[in-house]
């Protein structure tokens, strides 16, 4: 073994420190960097590390793609290593087919690893990948988050999904392969200038000139992650002390808010819109900081489905009515993503919004100390077009109404970027 696969070998392996999984995933899909990474997991298994189990996904968009996976499955057997193809249902004609492509492929294979009793699966992005991404965020004005480009590790569906080569170059990969002389497949798309992905690739290698390489880039894009991370535990602390849950809102001290540095409040925020909405994703910086302004102004606003009410000594952010003003649920289901309403039952009732309709209809409204315009976008059970129970609007006929996502969702949110 050559000292560069040792010392590759060691790199993945501390990436897993202290515990290295017993079993791990590999996805492989023929490029050069994953069929290496397949390699030095394979020396890793033979000096005593995890179990390796590849897969590939075939999407089925090129007519070779059958063949690739075949040539990947050839590569496995070589190496005595199980491997599994998956095959994508195909494209519904929605969103962009490459970004479609990729989800699917996440999918996939987290459906596919708890199946092979595997809870890891690691990915062959490069520092050539990561130096692309940050080039590409560069180009959209990002800030520390996006120029923190791909991180090491994400879940998905509770699969850890792992980057433990982020800054090792490409060719160092390639090296490894040639020198074992196993082959590799070069995916057309790589060198079509129509993606964005590939015109970074193509800037990069003119970068050089100025000491600019995708190493460097990584390395740089690891110091933003690293900040990131201290962002958001300052922002951990500053929500414990500032923000509360009332009635399915979150309500904000404005004097703290008000004094702390825009980085921390705007992630208090962004936190916020997303606990709120149920969105997996925030709005963008830019809207964020036009929120910040409103505040800083004393306006109210809506953004990303809520609405923010600014008062004298509080922020309140509440879901926007008109998210929620058509939204009709079963009674045992989750409505609006986060509202499960406990109580006897009955015969055709179903969940909607309050409204100013059930709102009217609630007699002790006012004891509740709510605001009327977040008691109209809580959850009430009808029956036809009548109300028959309003647990945040002090009408309660047996009924209560529970949060699906609590206040600990809210800060664990900040922990896990
Ligand atoms: N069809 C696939 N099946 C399994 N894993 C895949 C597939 N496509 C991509 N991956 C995984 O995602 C990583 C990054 O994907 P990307 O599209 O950048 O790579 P690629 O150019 O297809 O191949 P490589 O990274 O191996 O050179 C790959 O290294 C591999 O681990």
């Amino acid at each position: 073994m050559t000292s560069d696969v040792e010392a590759l070998r060691d790199r993945i392996a501390a990436h897993f420190l202290p515990e290295p999984p017993v079993s791990l995933g590999v996805a492989v899909s023929g490029g050069s960097d994953s069929t290496a990474l397949l390699v030095l997991l394979h020396e890793w298994m033979k000096g005593g590390g995890p179990e390796v189990r590849a897969v590939t996904v075939d999407h089925g968009l090129r007519p070779e793609s059958a063949a690739e996976a075949a040539q990947v499955a050839r590569i496995c057997a070589d190496l005595n290593v199980p491997h599994d193809i998956l095959h994508w249902g195909g494209w519904n004609g929605q969103g962009n087919l490459p970004d479609q492509a990729r989800l699917a492929r996440y999918d996939l294979m987290a459906d596919w690893a708890p199946v092979q009793g595997i809870a890891d699966v690691v990915l062959g992005h490069t520092a050539n990948d990561q130096a692309e991404t940050f080039l590409m965020r560069l180009a959209r004005e990002s800030g520390v988050d996006g120029l923190a480009a791909m991180a090491p590790r994400r879940n998905i569906k509770g699969i850890a999904f792992h980057r433990p080569m982020l800054e090792t170059p490409r060719e160092t990969l390639r090296d490894i392969l040639r020198a074992k002389s196993i082959g590799w497949i070069d995916d057309p798309t790589n060198e079509d200038r129509r993606y964005e992905r590939v015109r970074a690739r193509n800037a990069l290698s003119h970068l050089s000139e100025l000491g600019i390489g995708p190493e460097g880039l990584s390395r740089v894009a690891h110091h933003m992650s690293d900040v990131r991370a201290t962002l958001y535990h300052y922002a951990y602390t500053a929500a414990r002390q500032l923000v509360h849950v009332e009635a399915g809102d979150l309500v904000i001290e404005k004097e703290g808010f008000t004094d702390l540095p825009q980085e921390i409040a705007r992630r208090l925020i962004q936190e916020a819109l997303k606990w709120i909405s149920g969105a997996g994703y925030g709005p963008r910086g830019r809207a964020v900081d036009q929120l910040l302004h409103s505040i800083g102004q004393g306006s109210d606003m809506t953004l990303h489905g809520c609405h923010l009410v600014v008062r004298s000594d509080t922020l309140r952010i509440m879901r926007e009515f008109r998210a929620v003003a058509d939204l009709r649920g079963d009674i045992d289901a989750v409505w609006d993503g986060r509202w499960r309403l406990v109580g006897p039952g009955g015969a055709g009732l179903h969940i909607a919004a309050l409204g100013d309709k059930g709102l009217m209809a609630c007699p002790e409204r006012h004891e509740t100390g709510l605001p009327a315009l977040s008691m109209k976008v809580s959850p009430g059970v009808w029956q036809g077009e009548n109300l028959v129970a309003a647990p945040c609007a002090g009408l309660a006929n047996g009924w209560s109404a529970h949060l699906v996502r609590d206040e600990a969702a809210y800060l664990d949110a900040f922990l896990s970027h």
